[in-house]
């Protein structure tokens, strides 16, 4: 089976769909976003699809698109709707590329409850996927990045490493060795964020991205 990659992060708003971009560029996958919540600014698909250059990757329809810029759980609630999660996973075989891999975007952090009972974590394991996590570094980011690697730990989930966003900070290198997962790469903080930066990043995380596959 093709890998499956899911790109979950520290928190919401660290950068995982600038990441998903570069990791799906970089590996000529596909993408997938399966819950969107928030439309007013867009969407993490339209997003990506703008960024890519090559003319391989599918970018593949979400199964939940909710109004409100929120946890999915309590995004569905204010529709009057519950998201069961049987239908997102009777997707992921047919997103699935038959020799590429599939990049999947969650929505906020690891524990973002998907419906009252069952939380984003759970969905990595339920998709066949290993994880890859976005640390933004920040003050506060080895607390929030330990965190999560010690649940992913705890779960039992595969793991792929860390893609670091934003100007370099000793953090990663600390998260890196109390989490005990390999550094991936970062992607820095950029003025405009197009096409031509998607690419030179995603050849930046390409090595790294193909020896852990492998
Ligand atoms: N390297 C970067 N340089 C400049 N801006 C960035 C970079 N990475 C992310 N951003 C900006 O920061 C904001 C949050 O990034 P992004 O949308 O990737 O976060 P996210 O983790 O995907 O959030 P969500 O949980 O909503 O999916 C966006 O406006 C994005 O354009
Ligand atoms: C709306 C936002 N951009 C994301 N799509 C969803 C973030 C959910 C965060 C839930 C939480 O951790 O409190
Ligand atoms: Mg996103």
């Amino acid at each position: 089976m093709s890998e499956r990659i899911f790109i979950t992060g520290i928190g919401t708003g660290v950068g995982k769909t600038i990441t998903s971009a570069c990791v799906t560029e970089a590996l000529q996958a596909d993408y997938w976003k399966p819950i969107q919540t928030g439309l007013m600014e867009g969407t993490d698909t339209d997003t990506v699809h703008a960024l890519l250059s090559n003319d391989v990757s599918v970018c593949h329809p979400e199964a939940w698109k909710l109004e409100a810029p929120a946890s999915p759980h309590l995004a569905a609630r204010l529709e009057n709707k519950t998201i069961n999660p049987d239908a997102i996973i009777a997707r992921v075989e047919s997103y699935t590329p038959v020799n590429r891999p599939l990049v999947i975007e969650g929505a906020g952090g690891l524990l973002v409850p998907v419906n009252d009972h069952y939380f984003t974590a759970e969905l990595i394991s339920d998709l066949g996927a290993k994880a890859l996590i976005v640390a933004q570094n920040y003050l506060g980011s080895i607390n929030h990045a330990l965190l999560t690697s010690a649940m992913l730990k705890h779960l039992g989930i595969p793991v792929l490493g860390w893609v670091f966003t934003g100007d370099y900070h000793s953090n990663e290198d600390d998260i890196v060795k109390w989490s005990g997962y390999p550094k991936i790469g970062r992607i820095p903080w950029t003025e405009h964020v197009d096409k031509s930066f998607i690419q030179q990043q995603a050849q930046l995380l390409s090595a790294s991205l193909h020896t852990l596959l492998a």
